[in-house]
């Protein structure tokens, strides 16, 4: 009954996941969705500031908090740990969903691209940035990303998945493939408004921060196998690598 239970959690959670991460494409990009970085009230630009800079603390916060081995630690002695990731997305989702509510938008613009080819390529890299994010979702482990296979395994009556080191396609490039993604989506604008400069710039260096986060975690579970992958693989750029180092990245 607790598996079937899980099982239903997981799949709900999930598909608020989906309508969150597909509001976001709308949110960043200004297109499809009732309520953008750029539309809504806004009212005196110091509470839009406040206000916004609060948002994405939020948001922050969550991501880098639930997302540490500590806090796993303690959290699951409360939450299943077939659950733990599922609790995440959702907590995750709901941040996310407070702040597409209460994003004020500065609509002050900074530069407008108006060369059509110009526009266009901007509109074509917010698009492959987005791309770049589900594609290295599903190379990662989409379903264990995003919780659904270990609630799959409970019912099933298997142990949650354990971490496992993986560097297919575009990991043998950078090592973060999906932040890169997230980075051209949000920067990637033929219109700069004062409140889009402050989400890119915000999430940028939350990312940053993110990373270096992520990278002691994995060399905690990983050890020499990812301080070597460090060495070898860019960070975010995809640099082109000498021969010796190509050679390298190749054994598996
Ligand atoms: C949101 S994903 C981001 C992955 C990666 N930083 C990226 O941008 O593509 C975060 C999860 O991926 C895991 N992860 C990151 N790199 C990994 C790798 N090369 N192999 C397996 N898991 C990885 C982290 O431990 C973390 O649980």
């Amino acid at each position: 009954m607790m598996g079937v239970m899980s099982l239903l959690y997981g799949i709900v959670v999930y598909l608020i996941f989906l309508g969150t991460f597909l509001y976001a494409i709308g949110f960043v990009g200004d297109v499809a969705v009732p309520k953008t970085v750029d539309s809504g009230d806004h009212g005196p630009l110091s509470v839009a500031v406040t206000l916004d800079v609060l948002l994405l603390g939020l948001f922050a916060v969550q991501h880098s908090v639930m997302a540490r081995p500590a806090f796993k630690r303690v959290w699951t002695r409360l939450v299943s740990r077939s659950i733990e990731r599922t609790t995440y997305v959702l907590f995750a989702s709901g941040v996310l969903v407070l702040l597409y509510w209460q994003w004020r938008p500065i609509p002050q613009i900074l530069w407008q691209v108006e060369h059509p080819a110009a526009e266009l390529a901007l509109q074509a890299i917010f698009w492959a940035g987005w791309a770049l994010v589900l594609l290295s979702t599903f190379l990662i482990n989409h379903f264990e990303l995003f919780g659904l296979q270990q609630v799959f395994a409970r019912l099933l009556g298997l142990p949650s998945p354990l971490p496992v080191f993986k560097t297919p396609f575009l990991y043998k490039r950078v090592r973060h493939p999906i932040y890169l993604g997230f980075l051209l989506a949000f920067w990637a604008t033929p219109t700069m408004t004062l409140g889009h400069l402050l989400f890119a710039a915000a999430t940028t260096g939350y990312i940053l921060v993110g990373i270096w986060l992520e990278e002691r975690d994995l060399v905690a579970v990983f050890g020499d196998q990812y301080r070597q992958y460090r060495k070898q693989v860019s960070m975010l750029i995809p640099f082109p690598r000498k021969k010796a180092d190509l050679q390298a990245r190749m054994r598996p």
